[in-house]
């Protein structure tokens, strides 16, 4: 029988997907056994400091991994289809039209050389048969859709500013309004200012047509107001989940507490900010036992032979020993 996703609300069911690149000298697990549900019109923000494997988990998700990297185990299900074990041809009918990506830079993604309409008009011709004035109106409809004049479709790349060129690529992701967008540090190459505001922007379409965002970010306070759901990643592995009002009430993960105590609070009492020393361990030869133990602040000898699950810590889930069911008990107990 084909096995399909378990819960009816989910849009996308994520499970046990490991993704590897292939090195010279091994393999390098990047994405470690990461399990998610996505429920219909839900934006999720995933952070972790640089190296986690949060874009390739992005990747991953969206079967737009190339060697030396693949997917070497689990499944994503999306709408009733499991993406990993679909054809590039099925795959290319699902890509825009039902989930689209939009990548870190619009300056890569973008083709210098053509017009944002004529770009916009591939990707629709690649995807629909529709009238070159179907093309046009759906064209400057979503250009109006993230504020910019639909004059612009006559404009090449360069003409825009970084902003624009940014909101041109999520006016593309748009063209038929899919389910999902994932979102790969978007707003990176922009300045604080011009962040915000397309932050905001990408909420507000995303509250108006009603598509699931995953939000890739380093940056805790940008996903802060924006997220429903907040997923912290470290060397590969998932090491917090929940609402983003509870990660940031109560981090449960000393990782995500390290990752909120390096950024400062615009509202909240003044604090020093502390960080995390250290860095990412190397993915190849990963940390025993618990991966963040040799930078964690509150390791116990355990931690260094003992692999945490993803215990559940009131509302939220934590990769934690800390949290572990049976130490807590012994804890109570003694
Ligand atoms: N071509 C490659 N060969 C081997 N390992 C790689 C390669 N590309 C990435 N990696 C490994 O994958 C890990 C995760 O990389 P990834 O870009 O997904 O992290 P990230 O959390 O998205 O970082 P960033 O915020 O900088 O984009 C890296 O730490 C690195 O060890």
């Amino acid at each position: 029988m084909l096995e399909t996703t378990t819960d009816p609300n989910a849009l996308l069911e994520v499970r046990n997907l490991w993704v590897e690149y292939n090195t010279p000298t091994g393999s390098v697990p990047a994405v470690a056994g990461v399990d998610l549900t996505l429920a219909k019109g839900e934006f999720l923000g995933v952070v972790g400091e640089s190296g986690c494997g949060k874009s390739t988990m992005l990747f991953g998700i969206a079967q737009l991994l190339n060697p030396p990297a693949s997917v070497t185990a689990g499944e994503v299900w999306f709408k009733g289809q499991n993406l990993v074990a679909l054809s590039a041809k099925s795959l290319n009918h699902l890509r825009w039209r039902d989930f689209s990506v939009v990548m870190q830079s619009a300056m890569n993604a973008l083709n210098p050389v053509h017009t944002i309409g004529h770009q916009f008009k591939d990707a629709i011709k690649a995807h629909a048969k529709w009238s070159e004035t179907e093309i046009r109106v759906r064209s400057a409809e979503v250009l109006e859709l993230v504020g910019i004049d639909p004059v612009h479709l006559k404009s090449y790349p360069h003409q825009l500013s970084g902003g624009m060129r940014q909101r041109a690529m999520i006016a593309m992701a748009l063209l038929f309004t899919p389910d999902l967008i994932v979102m790969d540090e978007p707003t990176s190459a922009l300045d604080v200012v011009a962040q915000r505001s397309l932050m905001a922007q990408i909420k507000e379409l995303q509250k108006q047509l009603g598509f699931a965002v995953i939000f890739v970010t380093h940056d805790m306070s940008l996903v802060s107001h924006f997220s429903d759901r907040l997923m912290v990643m470290y060397a590969g592995q998932v090491v917090e989940l929940g609402t983003t009002r509870a990660v940031f009430d109560a981090p449960a993960h000393p990782y995500s507490k390290g990752l909120l105590d390096a950024f400062p609070s615009i509202r909240g009492e003044k604090k020093r900010l502390t960080g995390i020393p250290g860095a990412p361990p190397n993915l190849g030869r990963p940390p025993t036992g618990c991966r963040f133990h040799p930078r964690c602040p509150v390791a116990m000898d355990r931690c260094i032979v003992d692999e945490p699950e993803l215990y559940q810590v009131g509302a939220v889930q934590a990769r934690c020993l800390l949290h572990e069911p049976a130490a807590q008990k012994v804890e109570i107990e003694s």
